[in-house]
């Protein structure tokens, strides 16, 4: 294989387009002569666009085809919202650099509204996801949540269209696709935690590429990384896949890591609450107490209805 080409596996989406052309940008900024090429593919997940994902099932339905593609030797990497992305690996393939993160709020979106709390009785939401919905049951249980599939811009289509009074949406896709201006207000975490890395991209290689690797290794951004790495081994312990209502979501000051977590009830009925303070280089072990911690007060239920149920 030539030594200055890099080529990149990436759905089609606008948004997953958008993040593989900054990762080729960023590559050949950083090492002039590099040649990088996108394989735009579609996944499954993209197909199968209007089954509610909870019930489609299966782990990793946006991201298959580009580790086949990797495998396979077609491609050399991917590149990924760190949302999507499964807690495990296939064999000889692994998350080589976390990207720094964008602003990882949720976004209140409404040609109407200003807020959540500006929508009268009774308001039609869009989201399908359940982490959203159950954080915005337990604060407005008259409102009505309406599932809310498709791409960025199909979701916001859709309000145009009028089948919403809102939309909640990732504020990092929006401002990705210079879209900020359909923003009406940023949802505060403590209104919405995000889910588990939102807002960061994430590049994945051949474990045993180390040309690539090190071709790679600049665009790491350690701070990032850390934050998004507590959120997931926090999920991974609370065996959480894509499609849950799991909240996650870490700051950092100075070397000392913030982690809050949560699980709720998809109908709001219920919503447990934790977290965890420590030294960012123990990231790991951080998750995974904050996920015992939600476990021993009554986590595990939840998730065990949520699982049965899709
Ligand atoms: N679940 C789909 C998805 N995956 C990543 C983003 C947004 C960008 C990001 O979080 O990095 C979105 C859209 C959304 O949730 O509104």
């Amino acid at each position: 294989m030539s030594q200055n080409l890099i080529r990149i596996a990436t759905r089609k989406s606008p948004l997953a387009m958008w993040q593989a052309e900054f990762v080729k940008a960023e590559l050949e900024r950083i090492h002039p002569g590099l040649v990088v090429e996108l394989l735009p593919m579609s996944t499954k997940g993209d197909i199968i666009l209007d089954t509610p994902l909870a019930k489609v099932g299966g782990k990793g339905l946006f991201v298959k085809e580009l580790e086949v593609a990797m495998l396979a030797g077609e491609a050399d990497i991917a590149v990924h919202s760190m949302k999507d992305v499964p807690v495990e690996f296939p064999e000889g393939l692994g998350l080589e650099v976390i990207c720094e993160r964008e602003d990882p709020r949720d976004a209140f979106v409404s040609n109407t509204y200003k807020s959540i709390d500006e929508l009268p009785e009774g308001a039609v939401v869009g989201t399908s996801s359940l982490r959203r919905q159950c954080q915005i049951r337990a604060a407005r249980p008259d409102l009505v949540i309406k599932d809310l599939r498709g791409n960025v811009g199909t979701r916001l289509g859709k309000l145009d269209a009028g089948e919403y009074d809102a939309i909640i949406l990732a504020a990092a896709g929006l401002i990705r696709l210079e879209l900020n201006e359909r923003i009406a207000s940023f949802i505060s975490e403590e209104e919405s935690l995000p889910a588990n890395g939102q807002g960061a991209v994430g590049i994945e290689c051949r474990t045993d590429d180390e040309r690539v690797k090190a071709l790679l290794a600049p665009l790491e951004h350690k701070e990032t990384r850390h934050r998004v790495l507590a959120e997931r081994a926090m999920n991974t312990r609370l065996e959480g896949g894509c499609q849950v209502p799991i909240g996650a979501f870490a700051t950092l000051e100075g070397d000392t890591l913030h982690l809050r977590g949560l699980v709720g009830n998809p109908d709001g009925s219920e919503i447990i609450r934790g977290e965890v303070t420590g030294s960012s280089a123990d990231f790991e072990q951080l998750g995974i107490s904050l996920a015992e911690e939600l476990l021993s007060k009554g986590a595990k239920t939840i998730l065990d209805a949520v699982y049965n149920k899709a």
